[in-house]
C-alpha cells in the first residue's frame, strides 16, 4: 500500500479505502484548533472595474487549507499555477478576493509580525553584519531592546551553525551561508507562521540536502508551523507533514498527501522503500494534475 493518503477538497466521490484513512486523520486534526486556515480562497488580480471577463485574472481558486501549530506542509504544483500568490495572500502581502484567511482565528488583516516570509534570494542588507542582519527586523518593529535582541540573534545563529560568522559581513558568505542568515532572521521576530517561497532553489543540490535537515530540525525545535512552496518532489517529501498538490492556474489543492515518515529525520531516510514510494506518488499526482488528468492521477497513488 502507498505510504500516503489522500483527500482532494473538489472531490467528495469516495475513491477507495483511504479515503477513511483520510477521514481517520481529519478526525484526529480536527481534536486540535486551527492555527492557519485558509477556506475558500480566491485571488484575482483582474483590476476592479476592468473590461476583461470575470473569473480571467483568477489565480487561486477556492482553496481550502488547514494548519495546525508545528505543521509542515509543502505546496507543489506546476508553473505558474498560484503558488507563491497563494503564499503572498497569506503573508498578508496581496489581498484576497474571496474567502476567508485566519491566524489562531483572527482575519489575516496584512502582512504582520505573526507571519514571517522567507524568499529564494537571501536578500540580506550588505552594509551589515550578519549578526546586525538578524536584529534588522527586532529594530523595525521596536519592540525589543537592543541588548536583548543581540542576544536572541546570537542564540539563532547558533542554531542554524553561523556563531562563527556573526562579525562577518553577507559578501562573505556562501549562498547557502547567506540562505541560514535569511532563515534567523525571519526566526527572530518569533513568527507564528513561517512562509517559505523555494528558498533552496539557488542553492547546489549537497548543501541544499544539508539545510533540509537543519531546517526541519530548527522547526521542530522552536514548534513553528511552517507553509514551503517547492518545485522539488523529493524535497517536499523530505519536509513534509503533507504535501499539497495544486492544480495548473487556477491554482486548486488536486490532493493533499499525507506523509507518515518517522521524525527527525536524516539523510537515511531518503533511501527507505516508504521515501521513494511517496516521492514517486507525488510526483504522479503532479504530473496527472499538470496534464488535466488529477484525479486519475490520484486515484492511482492512493490506491497503489
Ligand atoms: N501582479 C500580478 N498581476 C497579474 N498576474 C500576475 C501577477 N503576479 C503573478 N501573476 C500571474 O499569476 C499566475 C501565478 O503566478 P505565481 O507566481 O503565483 O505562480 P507559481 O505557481 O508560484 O509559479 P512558479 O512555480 O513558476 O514560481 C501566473 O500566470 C502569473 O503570470
Amino acid at each position: 500500500m502507498s505510504p500516503s493518503t489522500h483527500r482532494s477538497p473538489q472531490d467528495s466521490t469516495p475513491r477507495s479505502g483511504l479515503v477513511e484513512e483520510a477521514s481517520q486523520h481529519g478526525a484526529d486534526q480536527g481534536l486540535r484548533p486551527a492555527h492557519l486556515r485558509a477556506a475558500g480562497v480566491i485571488v484575482d488580480y483582474r483590476k476592479p472595474g476592468s473590461a476583461e471577463e470575470p473569473g480571467s485574472g483568477t489565480v487561486v481558486d477556492r482553496v481550502d487549507l488547514t494548519l495546525h501549530k508545528g505543521d509542515f506542509v509543502c505546496i507543489v504544483g506546476p508553473s505558474g499555477c498560484g503558488k507563491t500568490t497563494f503564499l503572498n495572500a497569506v503573508a498578508g502581502f496581496l489581498p484576497i478576493t474571496g474567502g476567508s484567511l485566519t491566524v489562531d482565528g483572527s482575519a489575516v488583516p496584512g502582512p504582520g509580525p505573526d507571519r514571517a516570509m522567507v524568499f529564494q534570494h537571501a536578500s540580506l542588507l550588505p552594509w551589515r553584519s550578519v549578526l546586525d542582519n538578524v536584529t534588522y527586523g527586532l529594530e523595525l518593529g521596536k519592540r525589543v531592546k537592543r541588548a536583548e535582541a543581540r542576544e536572541r540573534a546570537r542564540d539563532l545563529l547558533d542554531l542554524v551553525g553561523l556563531s562563527a560568522a556573526a562579525d562577518r559581513h553577507p559578501g562573505q558568505l556562501s549562498g547557502g551561508m547567506q540562505q541560514r542568515v535569511n532563515l534567523a532572521r525571519a526566526l527572530a521576530v518569533e513568527p507564528e507562521v513561517l512562509l517559505l517561497d523555494e528558498p533552496f532553489a539557488s542553492i547546489d543540490a549537497q548543501t541544499r540536502e544539508v539545510m533540509q535537515v537543519e531546517l526541519a530540525r530548527i522547526c521542530a525545535e522552536k514548534s513553528v508551523t511552517a507553509l514551503f512552496v517547492t518545485h522539488d518532489i523529493t524535497e517536499a517529501a523530505f519536509l513534509s507533514d503533507r504535501v499539497c498538490v495544486f492544480s495548473p492556474r487556477p491554482g486548486r489543492i488536486v490532493r493533499e498527501i499525507d506523509v507518515p515518515l518517522p521524525r527527525p529525520r536524516g539523510q537515511e531516510i531518503r533511501k527507505l522503500p516508504a521515501f521513494q514510494a511517496l516521492v514517486e506518488d507525488i510526483s504522479d499526482t503532479l504530473h496527472g494534475a499538470a496534464s488535466g488528468r488529477p484525479d486519475a492521477a490520484a486515484a492511482n497513488g492512493g490506491a497503489a
